[in-house]
């Protein structure tokens, strides 16, 4: 990239500190978690980090979530957040298990506040001008874009980065391998998060090797982005 977007200057003082997004940054891909067994996420754990990803996203979409949290945190290689959180609750619980940033499917005012007073990053849902310009309003500059293929992909995200010139876009559902670089040579693209490489079937049957080479394969792909 020869010019600097907007979004590279200096950030503002409830933007997320630089460890989470230079963390996206470098890996460019943000594996969305969900486990129905906590017992797996220190192999799988080892799996993302043998592909070459160290930031791990774990849903709330399972009640593993918070074991398979902590179990990940214990590793210092990995990075981890928590996704799919609806509620103020499922923040503090993420936080006092190692998570150390957030992921909303939406734009909840409540959850986001409630971020920012204990002072963890926090990534919620965008998908129209108007929740962009709440999370604008809450001092935000980075957004989830979900589900983002449904929502028109490519095209709508360079439509809604042109009157936001300072907002990062995470694009998630319906991004792979074979279209993740469409998204990352967005420059307001900061990274791409889906489940891709760590589906579930993948994981109920431990197929680490499997889990490492989708990882490995994406990362590829995004180095030529
Ligand atoms: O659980 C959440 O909080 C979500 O927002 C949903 C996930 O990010 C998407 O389901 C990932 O989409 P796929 O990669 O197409 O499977």
């Amino acid at each position: 990239m020869t010019s600097v977007h907007p979004s590279e200057q200096p950030a503002g003082p409830s933007a997320p500190p630089p460890g989470v997004s230079e963390t996206l940054a470098a890996g460019r891909i943000l594996p969305v978690v969900v486990l129905e067994d906590a017992r797996a996420a220190a192999p799988l754990g080892a799996a993302l980090t043998a592909g070459g990803l160290r930031t791990v996203e774990v849903t709330f979409r399972t009640d593993a979530a918070v074991d398979a949290i902590r179990a990940m945190s214990e590793d210092p290689r990995l990075f981890v957040g928590a996704g799919t959180v609806l509620t103020p609750g499922q923040v503090d619980e993420a936080v006092a298990a190692g998570a150390r940033f957030i992921v909303c499917p939406g734009f909840s005012p409540r959850v986001v506040a409630h971020c920012q007073q204990v002072g963890v990053p926090v990534f919620p849902g965008a998908a129209t001008p108007t929740e962009i310009q709440m999370a604008i309003d809450a001092g935000l500059d980075t957004v989830k874009f979900f589900p983002a293929e449904q929502l028109g992909g490519v095209p709508m995200i360079k439509a809604l980065a042109a009157p936001f010139r300072a907002i990062r876009f995470i694009p998630t559902g319906g991004v792979h391998t074979g279209n993740l670089r469409d998204y990352l040579g967005l420059p307001s693209v900061l990274a791409v998060g889906g489940t891709w490489m760590v589906a579930p079937g993948l994981l109920a049957e431990g197929r680490w090797d499997d889990v490492t080479e989708l990882t490995a394969a994406a990362v590829a792909a995004a180095r030529k982005s």
